[in-house]
């Protein structure tokens, strides 16, 4: 992997990494640290990836843009295969991937079931990055990096680096970036600087509206109902007003899978979706810290759980 490494002349690198791991692994805090805390809201679209983006790292050598990999589903309902479709997709599109296995538990068929998931996506460099290494003694840590590496080299030849790291402590955290930028092509900047994710505060806003969608009707509308963030948009800002507290305008759709289900949703009159609008308008307002126009339409998509193309179109 060596020739892919920044050259001496410091030429600019861009890609796509996802990490990877069984549940708990560190995976959330490990991406939260690499990005930093603030997150930015933007109206703008990724240009160049369907994935759902968890934050991207600017760095004057290299743009990471770390994407999210739907956990490893049995193929039940077609969502459920769909998802795993997913996965292999993501896996092979992006440039690197990085297994987190945590330094305080031994590794285990979860770790090793996901590193074979791995070997059959070729594309990607492969990473292993042992979290939590706060946790243990460094003489643990040490015995870890062993075993990961044997891991590596049983399952699929060997991992491209091993880095141990405490997203908790900041330790390692700045050699996890390194290592994971020196795996991506050379390249331009994909996002404009300043630009961290809109993901987070989207999937926040989509589960607010969803809770209070749901409120006192959860049984007619068990699992019918997909909330979708379709815009955010700031306005422009009033003489004397920043920008960042400029009112932003947000756009929501909400898919049910019947007509009947619309009715209940929207109420007698619209008095129902009126209510869910004023009650998820105050809590985003508290959540972003701007006033907030919030603008609800509510879509019937039959049967959107087991058809492709509806599922596309939500996001999955
Ligand atoms: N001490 C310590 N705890 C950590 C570290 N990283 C994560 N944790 C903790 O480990 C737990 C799981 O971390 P997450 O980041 O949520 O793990 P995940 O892999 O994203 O989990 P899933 O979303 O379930 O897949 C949380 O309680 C974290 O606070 C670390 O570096 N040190």
């Amino acid at each position: 992997m060596a020739e892919q490494r920044p050259d001496a002349a410091g030429e600019h690198r861009s890609g796509f990494a996802c990490l990877v791991g069984r549940p708990n692994a560190g995976k959330s805090t490990l991406t939260n640290a690499l990005v930093g805390q603030k997150v930015a809201i933007t109206s703008s679209r990724p240009q160049t990836t369907r994935h759902t983006i968890r934050g991207i790292v600017h760095r004057p050598d290299a743009q990471l843009v770390l994407v999210d990999t739907p956990g490893v589903h049995r193929p039940r309902t077609l969502l459920g295969q769909r998802l795993n479709d997913l996965v292999m997709e993501t896996l092979s599109e992006v440039d690197v991937v990085g297994l987190c296995i945590p330094a305080d538990e031994r590794i285990g068929p979860g770790d090793r079931f996901i590193a074979d998931v791995l070997a059959r996506a070729p594309r990607s460099a492969k990473v292993a990055l042992v979290t939590k290494t706060d946790k243990v003694s460094r003489q643990a840590v040490a015995e870890q990096l062993l075993a990961v590496a044997r891991l590596g080299e049983e399952v699929l030849g060997g991992f491209a680096d091993v880095v141990p790291a405490s997203a908790v402590t900041g330790e390692q955290v700045d050699v996890v970036a390194d290592v994971l930028a020196s795996h991506l092509p050379a390249g331009p900047r994909l996002y404009p600087e300043g630009e961290l994710t809109d993901e987070p505060e989207r999937v926040m806003i989509a589960e607010l509206v969803r809770e209070a969608a749901l409120e006192g009707v959860r049984d007619e509308l068990p699992h019918s109902l997909a909330v979708v963030v379709e815009d955010v948009e700031a306005r422009e800002p009033l003489p004397g007003q920043r920008p960042e507290d400029a009112m932003l305008d947000v756009r929501v759709f909400l898919y049910v899978e019947r007509e009947s289900q619309k009715g209940i949703v929207i109420g007698r009159g619209g008095a129902r979706l009126k209510d869910v609008g004023i009650r998820s308008r105050q809590a985003i307002e508290a959540l972003l810290g701007n006033r907030v126009h919030l603008d609800l339409r509510v879509k019937v998509a039959p049967d959107w759980q087991r058809d492709p193309k509806q599922l596309s179109r939500l996001g999955f």
